[in-house]
């Protein structure tokens, strides 16, 4: 069962109000020869959405896998809600799982079930006595929650955009009123203007639900608008996990062509004019928003 920070249990319904619902201590992941993590650690601090970013390839859905319990870890300890998963068998309730929801990339949806039946499978899975009027209820409500029309419920995955799919995966995500969100590459594929809706959406949505969010991205708006923090993985660590501010300053050289490269900048100065439209009230806002917004010099 999930503990508190004392080791005490907590109730089916009692939240945890501890300050790491993530903690991840001396990780190392290996496929045969390939070691992909070594001595890998990481907090999460409750109520953040946590960015992870990192070059293709250097672990970042194996770390999410570990943590939910998917993947077997070469050795160290992962704590959630103050209890280990390591060697938990996946199909057993130990009282943590219907406490996470997960949106894998692609949203794997079951594509022989409407959306409304993919939300109720977990649903099913933990809580078999609800009843199935109740249960279709809360389907609906979650479908709607993520932002989708309620005609949504009766589609199947194959009738909806790649946008759509990934709001219906959010849908069963949060299914079980998790306290934990777990987001692989949710913006991936989507347009910008979509990208911008479904970050807006898992801001939303941490705010009111008071969610902790772990969130894999390649996204550098999503960063830079809706992440508390950003953890870093690089040479086989996370090397450092800071606001995008402070890691823009550190003298790493993925980091810096991570964050200060043309899309970095691009993204920097999208979040500035942001910033400054929500302030065009005051004169001085509104003159910086008409220079940034002009094209540079030749570029019509
Ligand atoms: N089940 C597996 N068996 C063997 N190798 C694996 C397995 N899962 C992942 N790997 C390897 O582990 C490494 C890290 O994979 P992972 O998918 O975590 O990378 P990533 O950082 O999420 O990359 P991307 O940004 O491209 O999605 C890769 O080299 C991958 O080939």
């Amino acid at each position: 069962m999930a503990q508190d920070e004392t080791g005490r249990e907590l109730g089916r319904h009692e939240r945890y109000r501890g300050d790491y619902p993530i903690v991840v201590e001396g990780l190392t992941n290996a496929f045969g020869p390939q070691v992909v993590h070594e001595n890998l650690d990481l907090k999460v601090r409750r109520g953040e959405i946590l960015g992870v970013v990192g070059g293709s390839g250097t672990g970042k859905s194996v770390l999410m896998r570990s943590i939910i319990g998917l993947q077997r870890p070469t050795a160290g300890d992962i704590r959630v809600f103050g209890k280990s998963i390591i060697d938990t068998d996946p199909n057993v309730n130990i009282g943590i799982r219907n406490r996470w929801g997960v949106l894998f990339q692609g949203g794997a949806l079951f594509s022989t079930l409407t959306v409304g039946e993919n939300v109720e499978v977990p649903l099913k899975q933990f809580y078999p006595d609800i009843e199935p009027d109740l249960r279709h209820e809360i389907a609906r409500y979650k479908v709607v929650l993520s932002g989708l029309a309620e005609e949504a419920v009766a589609k199947f995955p194959s009738e909806l955009s790649g946008g759509m799919k990934k709001r219906a995966g959010l849908a069963r995500a949060l299914a079980l009123d998790p306290e934990l969100l777990f987001l692989d590459e949710p913006t991936a594929g989507l347009d910008p203007v979509g990208a911008a809706a479904f970050d807006r959406l898992t801001l939303e949505l941490k705010e009111t639900l008071g969610l902790t969010v772990f969130l894999i991205t390649h996204d550098l708006d999503t960063l830079h608008e809706i992440c508390d923090r950003v953890a870093v993985l690089a040479d086989k660590q996370v090397i450092a996990v800071d606001t995008v501010p402070n890691l823009m300053e550190l003298d790493h050289p993925w980091i810096q062509q991570y964050f200060n490269g043309p899309r970095g900048r691009a993204a920097l100065t999208a979040q500035a004019l942001d910033e400054l439209r929500r302030h065009m009230d005051k004169p001085v806002a509104a003159h910086a928003v008409k220079a940034l917004d002009k094209p540079p010099a030749g570029k019509a």
